[in-house]
């Protein structure tokens, strides 16, 4: 019996059981025979396609390989050139979470007194990256290289410890936002821990180690109610994942201090605004709420009590980091190992003067000359604290901190920075 091929491709065309006349013949074999001519002609042009496109994947994924956002000899140029120290005594600092809010902020005054700066940054989509790409491309401006990366990328951490001799990491690189970490807690182990544990593995090995300071957070102070809150209270209460995490990453920090020597110094930050801040909180998304007539959504604790804040403004903690940098003393490690005891330190950064989120609401109001349609509800479950407040004492004691930026004038400087920025000067709203 035939198979199917040979009915319908016979290797001769004598299989044919056609009755007809020579002439015929003759014309049907004329006419095979430039059939499978073709046929092979086809086969041939779809291998050549298949050859041309899987030649271009190579081409595509070889090309993605060469231009990668980080690595080259371009690329250690700029790092190093960046981590340049133009100031006797100065330091070379790695800041993580440079495109974010307190980074761009700490990276810049670092920079203006003539410390070395490298930039990392993941341009996650937590908010609107195109405001962290606006900080990076003002970073750019002031010579701050910033590199497009992710604490959790082991390579890039260990190429970077090869081309500069960092003196200090900056940490700030983090999943912030008390109340997101319901919805994407997953995100918060990625990068307050899985992340913090691969930079430090990175600082452990790094020759010289460099000394760390990296923000925690008032939010590990959680259900306490002492007021206002020391670095000794407890801190075993936290009220959401948020805060657990960055409980967590003190006792990470402690352990990388205790094993290999590494100094480290933990900022717990109280509720930080200012210009080029966070769109995800209270005043940012308040302001441009007001702006754009929509309401704004006030919580309320039990029993009507007003929420409160101690808010910070930027710059004072931007004064606290540089005088942690300089006054966190030398890791102890090398090539892994610890060689003596290292500083741990643990520092309030706050403002010492709560103030409740009514109160804010009111400021915002008379900056923005317009009325807030507030929508007042109970506090929701969802990981707030009703209140913060800060104890300074042991930063004013060992680095001289002491903020100096009350709410209303902070908020005035913000609003300011927003409508410039959001093009309200210019008599458009871009937002
Ligand atoms: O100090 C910190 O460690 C944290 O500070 C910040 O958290 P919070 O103090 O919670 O700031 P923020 O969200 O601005 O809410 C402020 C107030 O407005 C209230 N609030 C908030 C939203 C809203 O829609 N309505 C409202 O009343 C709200 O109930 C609260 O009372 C950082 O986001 C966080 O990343 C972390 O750094």
């Amino acid at each position: 019996m035939p198979s199917l091929e040979d009915e319908l491709f016979p290797s001769t065309p004598g299989k044919f059981k056609i009755e007809r006349s020579n002439t015929m013949n003759r014309q049907f074999h004329r006419c095979f025979t430039s059939t499978s001519t073709m046929f092979l002609w086809a086969l041939f042009l779809v291998a050549l396609t298949a050859s041309y496109l899987s030649f271009q994947s190579f081409v595509d994924s070889g090309s993605r390989y060469f231009s990668a956002s980080w690595g080259g000899i371009q690329w250690e140029k700029h790092v190093r050139s960046s981590a340049q120290i133009h100031r006797s005594g100065g330091m070379s600092v790695l800041v993580t979470g440079a495109a974010g809010f307190v980074g761009t902020h700490v990276s810049l005054a670092l920079k203006k007194r003539g410390d070395g700066v490298v930039g990392l940054d993941n341009f996650n989509n937590y908010y609107d990256p195109s405001l962290k790409k606006a900080r990076k491309a003002l970073l750019n401006n002031h010579g701050i290289f910033v590199i497009e990366g992710d604490i959790n990328d082991a390579k890039l951490l260990a190429k970077l410890f090869d081309a500069v001799a960092f003196t200090h990491v900056m940490h700030l690189a983090a999943q912030a936002g008390v109340r997101y970490a319901m919805q994407n807690p997953h995100s918060y182990v990625h990068s307050n821990i899985a992340g913090l544990v691969t930079l430090l593995e990175a600082c452990k090995s790094a020759n010289p180690q460099p000394s760390i300071v990296w923000a925690s957070s008032s939010s590990v102070y959680g259900l306490n109610e002492n007021v206002p809150f020391s670095e000794a209270d407890r801190t075993d209460q936290p009220a959401s994942l948020y805060a657990a995490t960055k409980k967590a990453g003190e006792e990470i920090a402690h352990t990388y201090n205790h094993i290999y020597g590494l100094s480290i110094t933990g900022l717990r930050f109280f509720t930080v605004y200012g210009p080029w801040g966070r769109p995800d909180m209270a005043y940012f998304s308040f302001t441009r709420n007001i702006l754009q007539g929509k309401p704004i959504t006030v919580y309320r604790g039990k029993n009507h009590v007003d929420l409160a804040r101690d808010f910070t403004y930027i710059d004072d903690i931007v004064k606290g980091c540089l005088g942690s940098l300089d006054t966190s003393g030398k890791s102890t490690g090398s090539g892994g190992k610890k060689r003596g005891p290292a500083p741990y330190r643990i520092f309030n950064l706050g403002n010492t003067s709560p103030v409740t989120v009514p109160k804010l609401v009111n400021i915002l109001e008379r900056h923005l000359k317009v009325k807030a349609k507030k929508n007042v509800i109970e506090m929701p479950g969802n990981g707030d604290v009703p209140f913060t407040h800060a104890n300074i004492s042991s930063a004013q004691k060992e680095f001289g901190y002491r903020p100096t930026t009350d709410l209303q004038t902070g908020l005035k400087k913000f609003v300011r920075w927003y409508l410039s920025y959001y093009g309200y000067n210019r008599g458009k709203r871009v937002n």
